[in-house]
């Protein structure tokens, strides 16, 4: 299977900075996969996030060095507006998306700019609606909603131009718990619906693993370590090293193992965790089996 993202050996330095924000980047992410990307402040997540929308390149000023490919195509290559049809942005600061005066006609620009047909844009809207939850605010304007509502139409309106690959860089990171778990909501039911591939920048890590098939650490604009999520949150001692703190519950196993009170992987969940801590505590009665 040949991947719908290729990146090599792919360096981007902004300019008049003293230090590459990607330095030699290797990915290749596939169709259908749900991918999570982590790391410390300033290691170089939005900028990935940019260049593969080709926003860098195109709107900033800096050097390149090797390739970023969207499905086989250099990003470059794409004419301008097509690439933005296949790789969709979500940014954390939905306000500077909003153009229209109300959700709905919010939702209905970019799929008239498709070019689409009057029906096939009732049919998104309502199916995007449904999706995102947002039937009740469809006739406001976007500037009256609040911060989780916004985000929410962000998104709406970036799924109903069916994008196949999205980019979610931070959704999350100005709502409150209950906001960013029906964002987290609408994530889970696109996986399990529809066959996207899903890139998410996140520091929530407990509403991402549930559904990240894969993870990758930048660090210091470089991959640090990538894996299926489970495998990598084995490597927890590298992650606290880097500054990611994992889910409580994942800390908590690691001292018991530190402790060597414990010797099987580390759970990525509560459930888990209560579950792995009913077979340390009362093994006999537990049907765990360890790992
Ligand atoms: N427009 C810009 N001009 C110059 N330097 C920039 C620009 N944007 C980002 N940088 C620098 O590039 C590096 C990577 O920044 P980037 O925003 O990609 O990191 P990040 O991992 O997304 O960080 P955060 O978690 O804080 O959002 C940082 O050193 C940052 O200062």
């Amino acid at each position: 299977m040949s991947a719908i993202i290729e990146i090599r050996d792919y360096s981007w330095q902004y300019l008049n900075t003293e230090n590459p924000a990607l330095n030699g980047i290797n990915l290749d992410i596939y169709e259908g996969e749900f991918v999570g990307i982590i790391g410390p402040n300033g290691a170089g997540k939005t900028t990935l996030a940019l260049s593969l929308d080709g926003l860098i390149p195109g709107q900033y000023h800096g050097v390149k060095q090797g390739t970023v490919k969207v499905m086989g195509k250099e990003v470059e290559a794409y004419p301008r507006g097509e690439l933005q049809r296949q790789v969709g942005v979500v940014f954390s600061d939905p306000e500077a998306q909003f153009t229209a005066m109300t959700v709905e006609d919010e939702l209905v620009f970019g799929l008239e700019n498709l070019g689409l047909s009057i029906p096939e844009i009732r049919e998104r809207l309502e199916w995007v609606t449904e999706l995102t939850a947002l039937k009740s605010l469809l006739p406001k304007p976007p500037y009256e909603i609040s911060g989780g509502q916004k985000q929410r139409v962000a998104l709406a309106a970036v799924l109903a131009m069916m994008p196949k690959i999205m980019v979610l860089d931070e959704p999350t990171s100005m709502l409150d718990p209950v906001s960013r778990k029906r964002i987290f909501e609408v994530l889970g039911r696109l996986k399990r619906e529809q066959n996207n591939t899903v890139i998410v920048i996140e520091h929530s890590l407990e509403n991402l693993i549930p559904l990240a098939d894969r993870m990758i650490l930048l660090s210091e604009g470089q991959v640090a370590l990538q894996g299926p999520t489970r495998t990598f949150f084995q490597q927890i001692a590298l992650l606290l090293e880097k500054g990611i703190y994992p889910p409580e519950a994942m800390q908590f196993f690691y001292r018991l193992v530190q402790r060597q009170w414990y010797n099987g992987d580390l759970p990525l969940t509560l459930d888990e965790a209560a579950e792995r801590l009913e077979h340390v505590l009362m093994p006999r009665h537990s049907t765990y089996q360890g790992s």
